[in-house]
């Protein structure tokens, strides 16, 4: 099922990059896997982990599909994963703030590998870039951004302290958010 996962996931993230690079986008899921598998042997939510962008930015996957394709439990976690587009950042990001510490283990374990992920870019990029990487993103303040990625992980802090990627997220935070 993983090795499915993979190659839906790289048809359909085809031709996308990572924002303000030409880095394929597929890396990211890739990513997001691999953290995922340093907490479970589970296959469906390592599947879920590489599928976790598809429903929200690839034209026509949707929840169906994936229970067709893999698994209605598979898609139910990729659906834990997808932020409502039409609502603003500020909405969607307090929405997963206030969601993620309660929200079941295997959804929270790929939003935190999701995060760490997106971490480890910003400790890459931001040394060489500088104060011009946050205009990449939608809201362009450093202050705001890391004030999501804090909300996160104060989210998650009680259950996965013991967790080294966990531990991973929080240090590279400190390092460009403090
Ligand atoms: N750090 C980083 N992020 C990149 C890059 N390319 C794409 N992204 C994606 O950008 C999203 C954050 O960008 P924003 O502009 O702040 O937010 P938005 O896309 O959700 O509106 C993340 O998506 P997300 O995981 O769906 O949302 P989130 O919950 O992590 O914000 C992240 O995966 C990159 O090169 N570096």
């Amino acid at each position: 099922m993983i090795d499915r996962a993979i190659e839906f996931a790289t048809k359909a993230h085809e031709g996308q990059f990572r924002k303000g690079t030409r880095r394929p986008y597929i890396v990211h899921p890739i990513e997001v896997k691999e953290i995922v598998s340093t907490m479970t042997r589970d296959e469906e939510v390592i599947s879920a982990a590489v599928l976790h962008d598809t429903i929200e930015d690839c034209k026509g996957v949707t929840r169906e599909v994936l229970a067709l394709e893999f698994s209605p439990r598979v898609a139910a976690m990729v659906a834990g994963e997808s932020e409502d587009k039409s609502r603003t950042w500020m909405e969607r990001k307090t929405a997963t703030i206030q969601s993620i510490g309660n929200a079941p283990r295997e959804v929270q374990m790929i939003g935190l590998a999701d995060k760490l992920s997106n971490m480890r870019d910003i400790d890459r990029d931001y040394p060489k870039v500088g104060e011009e990487l946050w205009n990449r993103f939608r809201m362009k303040d450093k202050k705001m951004i890391g004030w999501y990625y804090k909300g996160v992980r104060d989210a998650l802090a009680k259950d996965f302290q013991k967790e080294p990627v966990f531990q991973e997220y929080c240090r590279l935070i400190r390092k460009n958010f403090d």
